[in-house]
């Protein structure tokens, strides 16, 4: 490792800051040029939608070139046969065409990753560059080519991950690790399944991959798209940064539950209901609901038509029926085709008495006349998906004809609404309804396919919720993303195959990631005696932290937790980043009073822009969050607030990026027994 402190290090430092400068300006000039395209482009595109097409491809294209001065514009550099290669954000090229910078995900920056001593990739010199707000400061080279590899024991990579945490997420495209980097660059057709410990990078991960896709297949999945899937509101919002810095404006990001949202949420479930309405058997009972409203042709099809009559017997009738429903194709394609089948024996019967073709407007006319109409609504009657659902779950024989041999009696009652609503729009949808809506649009309709889906904290999905992300990935590949330790939701995952077969990728590969950016050692030794407990097996996190502190503070009643809170947030508020207070759900406003009581505003966790240094988050919003130091405010109230409480313990103990307190009154629950007090890190114990 070399440090820039001799004079001929200073002047490669000069001559690097030089190069920045020059890319910098180079990149201006490329902004420079496509905004003036896109100045032009309404003038010179043939007609109003070209204008439209163009207008967005260069707006896209400016927006893409934007350079942000607080991060560096490259941030390594290869030296490969003789040859240098700067590695950053995006493709810098000077007025010649070229390169200035090589885009991180191009080929060859691969090995920017990837080589080693044992496998060099003919690189002789890796540089890493430090940065402090956008400006050169440092540099870092191993010469692969004498021996040199620093692997995670690298300055710069420590300085990374141990920089104080403010505000939503950045990138990690200067330090992505090599495991890291093959998940990354795995193929687009590839679905993969990333089973990692808390901070071990998956969601990084996830989103670096959804920008090396579009890179590197960028026309098809422009048109396909690209869909980021999270837990809720609050976690999106602090990883919506990621991309765009990237230079990928066009992901859209959503939560399931966004995703599903065809009707608005006016009713409510028991839980036992819930549960069931998750449940995979109700894809089932669906299904059958649906293709049980077909009828049997009984009567022919007779049609006067000027002076002829036309006639369909019930046989062919019932023929064109039965082969419809055999091609398995979505309810209302097969309505459809029906409907165009029977207007062709008419066309045929036509075509046969009057020698002629019958125009455009006769088959559509036939295709719409009463009898054709009564025919399709006795043997493929029209529904829309709210009708099925409704008609389910509020005509009991609708739903024991359906559910028999699969859900019990006790199930079907459980199921039942007490009364039927007077119409279908009168229906007050609960949000466990919102997947049987989307599961009953799914098979009256084809969803179109996003070309590829990452899913985050994927081991909270319900296999119905997983069926709606698998119809939207029909035709495209999936990034899984969790750790089964963190399921907190009733039907967790304990088992990623589950998971992957409701999905629709039963092959996809499990991967798992050890190596922990986050959280320091001492704070996973704590977290890490919750895991036997959880019930799912899962390989333990490895810190790469070895700072970081853990305070354990006792007082004697609750009513004392509140100040021994605003001690710790005190004491944290001391240091540089971001600080958190993390409480059971219904402790939240005792807590936020408590600090506006001191004087601390506290910002909620999805106003990720906040000035507010301190953020009260309540314990089932945090997951996928990360906090530079976080007071956690008596564990025992948030294990005991839900049925997976232990699994939510281990979440919210697994936040913090430099230190965590931990205040209790209660007894802490019992598998986090008695507190390290020996290194590494500092753990203390504090008590009244
Ligand atoms: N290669 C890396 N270099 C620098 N920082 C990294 C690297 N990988 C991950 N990190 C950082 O570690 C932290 C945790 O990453 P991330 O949130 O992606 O982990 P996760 O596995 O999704 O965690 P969780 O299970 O808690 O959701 C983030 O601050 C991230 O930027």
């Amino acid at each position: 490792m070399t440090l820039p402190a001799q004079p001929d290090l200073d002047d490669e430092l000069h001559d690097e800051r030089t190069h920045l400068i020059e890319s910098r300006a180079a990149l201006g000039r490329m902004r420079g040029r496509a905004e003036s395209l896109f100045a032009v482009g309404a003038d010179v595109a043939g007609d109003p939608y070209g204008a439209e097409a163009l207008g967005r491809t260069l707006s896209r294209r400016v927006a893409e070139l934007a350079d942000d001065p607080t991060t560096p514009l490259f941030f390594g550099k290869l030296d490969i046969d003789e040859a240098k290669y700067h590695i950053g954000r995006r493709h810098v090229t000077d007025d010649a065409g070229e390169p200035m910078v090589l885009d991180w995900r191009a080929p060859l920056s691969q090995s920017f990753y990837r080589a080693s001593v044992r496998d060099p990739q003919g690189v002789a010199t890796r540089r890493r560059f430090g940065f402090v707000k956008g400006e050169l400061t440092s540099f870092e080279d191993e010469h692969l080519d004498r021996g040199e590899e620093l692997g995670t024991k690298s300055r710069i990579l420590t300085a990374e991950i141990e920089r104080p945490r403010v505000g939503p997420m950045r990138d990690i495209v200067a330090t992505i690790q090599p495991e890291q980097d093959e998940l990354v660059r795995a193929e687009l057709e590839d679905s993969i399944c990333v089973q990692g410990a808390p901070g071990t990078g998956k969601t990084a991960v996830g989103l670096h991959r959804a920008a090396y896709l579009l890179y590197l297949h960028r026309e098809r999945l422009r048109r396909s798209g690209v869909l980021i899937v999270g837990p809720n509101t609050a976690f999106l919002s602090y990883i919506s940064a990621v991309l765009p810095a990237l230079g990928e404006v066009e992901v859209q990001q959503a939560t399931v539950d966004d995703l599903i949202a065809r009707a608005p949420v006016r009713g409510r479930d028991t839980e036992a209901a819930t549960l069931l309405k998750h449940d995979p058997r109700m894809a089932e009972v669906l299904r059958r609901a649906l293709w049980g409203r077909l009828g049997k042709p009984v009567e022919p099809i007779m049609v006067s038509d000027g002076s002829y009559r036309w006639r369909i017997d019930p046989e062919p009738l019932r023929r064109i029926v039965d082969e419809a429903r055999r091609e398995d194709l979505p309810y209302t394609v097969g309505r459809e085709r029906v409907r165009a089948r029977v207007v062709g024996l008419l066309q045929r019967q036509s075509e046969y008495r009057t020698g002629n073709s019958p125009g455009e407007g006769w088959l559509r006319r036939m295709s719409k006349i009463p009898q054709v109409r009564d025919f399709l609504e006795t043997s493929w009657p029209a529904v829309t998906p709210e009708a099925l659902v409704v008609g389910l779950l509020s005509e009991p024989d609708v739903l024991s004809a359906a559910a028999d041999g699969i859900l019990t009696a006790d199930e079907q009652a459980v199921l039942l609404w007490p009364k039927a609503p007077r119409t279908v729009k009168a229906a007050k949808f609960s949000p466990a309804d919102l997947v049987l809506l989307d599961e009953a649009a799914g098979l009256l309709e084809r969803e179109t396919s996003f070309g590829h889906v990452v899913v985050d904290e994927a081991q909270d999905l319900s296999p119905m919720q997983a069926r709606a992300i698998a119809r939207r990935s029909e035709h495209g590949s999936i990034t899984l993303l969790g750790d089964l330790a963190q399921g907190t939701a009733p039907w967790a995952a304990a088992d990623w195959r589950d998971t992957l077969r409701h999905l629709g990728k039963p092959d996809a590969a499990i991967v798992p990631l050890t190596i922990g950016f986050r959280v320091p050692a001492v704070v996973v030794e704590l977290a890490n005696k919750l895991l036997p407990a959880l019930g799912v097996d899962v390989p333990e996190a490895v810190s790469l932290r070895r700072d970081g502190d853990l305070a354990i503070v006792a007082v004697p009643t609750p009513s004392e937790v509140d100040a021994a809170m605003l001690v710790e947030v005190t004491t944290a508020l001391e240091h540089e980043g971001s600080v958190a207070v993390i409480a059971a759900d219904t402790a939240v406003d005792r807590v936020r009073a408590h600090l506006a009581t001191a004087g601390l505003e506290a910002a909620t966790p999805d106003d990720v822009d906040s000035e507010a240094r301190v953020t009260v988050v309540p314990a089932t919003i945090v997951k996928g969050l990360e906090y530079d130091h976080v007071v956690v405010v008596e564990p025992a109230e948030i294990v005991a607030a839900e049925p997976r409480g232990l699994h939510r313990l281990y979440v919210v103990l697994t936040r913090a990026v430099s230190g965590l307190s931990v205040v209790h009154s209660a007894p802490l629950p019992g598998p986090l027994g008695p507190v390290p007090v020996s290194p590494p890190g500092t753990a203390a114990l504090r008590g009244a």
